[in-house]
């Protein structure tokens, strides 16, 4: 199987994820820090199964956040800055083209928040790519694998990104991969990727901290 490069695509700490603001914001002036440790957490487990990937080759985040590319950097993964406010496909075809600039040749743009994971997932999903290819979120609509096996990303993420990346071309993956459709965005979302069973920095973090909404 030819060697992947994943982009992985993380926004400053401090605007990333608001969806989850009902949760972490129950913790008062904690707030903003629990809201960066469970953004954190996520990302990190999501890098470290994806580096765990035999398929993988390398991990690149687009990141200005410094807290991010410290974390990313421990686990092996590569940095580049972002493209400030120009938005996460801006973000993420600037990651492309950083990591064909070094030699990389088959690239995949993923979702920073799958904390549930495999890394067999991953490597199944890369496997089967026919040329351009995506794995639809759990609910269908959105998207969080893009992969080019040659050629150019062009991602469409954003509402209805699903539909958005097969109208390009991309083909829908088939595959029994709940870990990696498992986007989290809200506290429902992650209720239903703690049922799936969580990577060890967020099932750390969920252990020390009464995240239960209600
Ligand atoms: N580098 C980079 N990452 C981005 C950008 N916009 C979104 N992302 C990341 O892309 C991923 C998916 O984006 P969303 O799920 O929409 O995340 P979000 O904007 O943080 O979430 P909400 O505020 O809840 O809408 C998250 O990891 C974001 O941090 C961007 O402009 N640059
Ligand atoms: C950006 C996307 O999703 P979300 O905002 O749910 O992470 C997407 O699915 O394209």
């Amino acid at each position: 199987m030819q060697p992947w490069s994943l982009v992985v695509p993380a926004k400053l700490l401090s605007r990333a994820k608001t969806r989850l603001a009902p949760l972490t914001g129950r913790f008062g002036d904690d707030a903003p820090a629990r809201h960066r440790e469970l953004v954190l957490a996520m990302l990190a487990d999501t890098v470290a199964a994806a580096l765990a990937s035999p398929a993988v080759a390398g991990v690149l985040v687009v990141t200005d956040d410094p807290g991010v590319g410290d974390l990313v950097r421990s686990l092996g993964a590569r940095t580049v800055p972002d493209t400030p406010d120009r938005g996460l496909n801006a973000a993420l075809a600037h990651g492309a083209a950083a990591a064909r600039a070094v030699g990389a040749g088959a690239v995949a743009a993923m979702s920073s928040d799958l904390p549930a994971l495999r890394p067999a997932e991953l490597t199944a999903a890369l496997a089967g790519v026919p040329g351009r290819g995506f794995v639809a979120d759990a609910e269908g609509t959105g998207t969080t694998l893009l992969c080019a096996a040659a050629g150019g990303l062009d991602p469409r993420f954003g509402p209805g990104s699903a539909a958005a990346h097969a109208a390009g071309g991309a083909v829908a993956l088939a595959g029994d991969w709940p870990g990696l459709r498992r986007d989290v965005d809200t506290a429902a979302d992650l209720d239903a990727a703690r049922a799936l069973g969580v990577g060890p920095r967020t099932t750390r973090l969920l252990a020390a901290t009464p995240w239960s909404p209600g």
